[in-house]
């Protein structure tokens, strides 16, 4: 990026090697709404925030954006202090635009001319402006729209538009606030492909709040997930989502993952019960204990978790042959499509939630229903255990 910089000041911060700053680095509290973040987007990458509703994502943009106030700690935008303790940068002075669900383009004006706006507002001349919005509006396959007023737009159109306005400012971070969510399944296909293009190795930042793992997957480098106002993972996507530590991740992920710890003298997850609500005061089960393969490096009695995807789950009525070492007993929670498979969803005595993937045919077979009891069992082999 090269717009102007603010001068550096003494809330500057500079990485340990001297290099380029984190993007953006929010280490801050938001007191009133029981908040507390953590995360950090590195230069010219794309951080996708996953969570569920409430978790904090919303938040956390409009701590960078200026549009709420921390109560303590500090956020900083490319290495320049914007809020904390008697700090307080406005919105249009730290370099970072916000795209929302909401295109919220000016009524009043061309495609073009929204586009224009923020390099003419920051004092650039209208040919050059002009210039600049043709060429974003290109990038958003929007060029032959120039001339349109945004009622003349559809919501994918409008929503491209916007994106190119986003980007017209040359700001230090582009904030996307769940881009895609208004749009229709084949305008979203299409947006989030044009995402992929316009950010993804691009030298552009961005960080892109969504419920959408496939956004994630299609456009992210790295992910941070909130979850009840916190960081619970954060890291690149591929490592966060084949090696998900926190419930919420590996749902996204569709993998198993039981939490727990390494058992001293075999290769196995100790994992206790677990949310077990009403059943809580009864007698507590013993342990669940998964069997798999161990990452190097994993020492016994530490926290570890154990995962495993549906499709490697087995569903059993009777005890299988060949005493397979992970033999579950799960009753029967609910039967979900997916894709050719059917997701057979079940809970351990221990509370642990099991999914599987097994055939419409097998369901049949087996005669499952909510309420069955069953056995779900895996393979060793297909059990990967790593350091949680
Ligand atoms: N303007 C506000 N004033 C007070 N509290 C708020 C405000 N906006 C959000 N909150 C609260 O802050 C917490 C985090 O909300 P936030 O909108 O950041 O979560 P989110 O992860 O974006 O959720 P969603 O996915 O539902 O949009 C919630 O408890 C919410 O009720």
């Amino acid at each position: 990026m090269n717009g102007a910089r603010a001068g550096a000041s003494a809330g500057d911060v500079r990485t340990a090697a001297g290099g380029e700053p984190a993007a953006v680095a929010v280490h801050a509290e938001v007191a009133a709404r029981g908040l507390r973040l953590d995360v950090e987007a590195r230069p010219g990458r794309v951080l996708g925030v996953l969570g569920p509703n409430g978790a904090g994502k919303s938040t956390l943009l409009a701590l960078v954006a200026g549009l709420a106030a921390p109560s303590s700690g500090t956020v900083h935008v490319a290495g320049r202090l914007v809020a904390g303790p008697r700090t307080w940068v406005p919105p249009h002075d730290r370099r970072v635009t916000l795209l929302a669900q909401d295109p919220l383009l000016f009524p009043h004006l061309t495609a073009l001319d929204n586009v224009a706006f923020g390099p003419r507002a920051a004092g650039t001349g209208r040919r050059d402006a002009d210039r600049l919005a043709l060429e974003l509006l290109g990038q958003v396959g929007c060029a032959d729209l120039a001339e349109r007023r945004p009622a003349a737009l559809s919501g994918g159109q409008s929503q491209r538009v916007a994106l190119a306005r986003a980007l017209a400012p040359d700001p230090e971070v582009v904030l996307l606030d769940e881009p895609l969510s208004a749009l229709d399944v084949g305008s979203a296909a299409e947006m989030r492909h044009l995402l992929r293009g316009v950010l993804r190795g691009s030298g552009r930042t961005a960080v892109l709040v969504t419920h959408d793992l496939l956004d994630v997957l299609a456009v992210a480098d790295d992910v941070v997930v909130l979850d009840g106002g916190t960081v619970v993972e954060a890291g690149p996507v591929g490592e966060v989502l084949t090696r998900p530590r926190s419930r919420f991740a590996a749902e996204l992920a569709g993998v198993n993952l039981v939490l727990g710890h390494l058992a001293a003298d075999e290769d196995a997850v100790i994992a206790p019960a677990v949310n077990r609500g009403a059943e809580a005061d009864k007698t507590s089960p013993p342990p669940l204990v998964v069997h798999g393969l161990v990452d190097a490096g994993c020492v016994p009695g530490e926290a570890v978790a154990a995962t495993f995807g549906p499709r490697a789950v087995s569903v059993h009525r009777t005890p299988p042959g060949g005493s397979p070492r992970n033999a579950v007993p799960v009753r029967v929670g609910a039967l979900e499509r997916q894709g050719d498979l059917v997701r057979v969803r079940g809970t351990a005595a221990t509370g642990h939630a099991l999914a599987a993937d097994i055939t419409p045919a097998s369901v049949t077979a087996l005669d499952l229903a909510p309420g069955t009891e069953v056995l779900f069992s895996v393979k060793t082999a297909e059990v990967t255990i790593f350091q949680a």
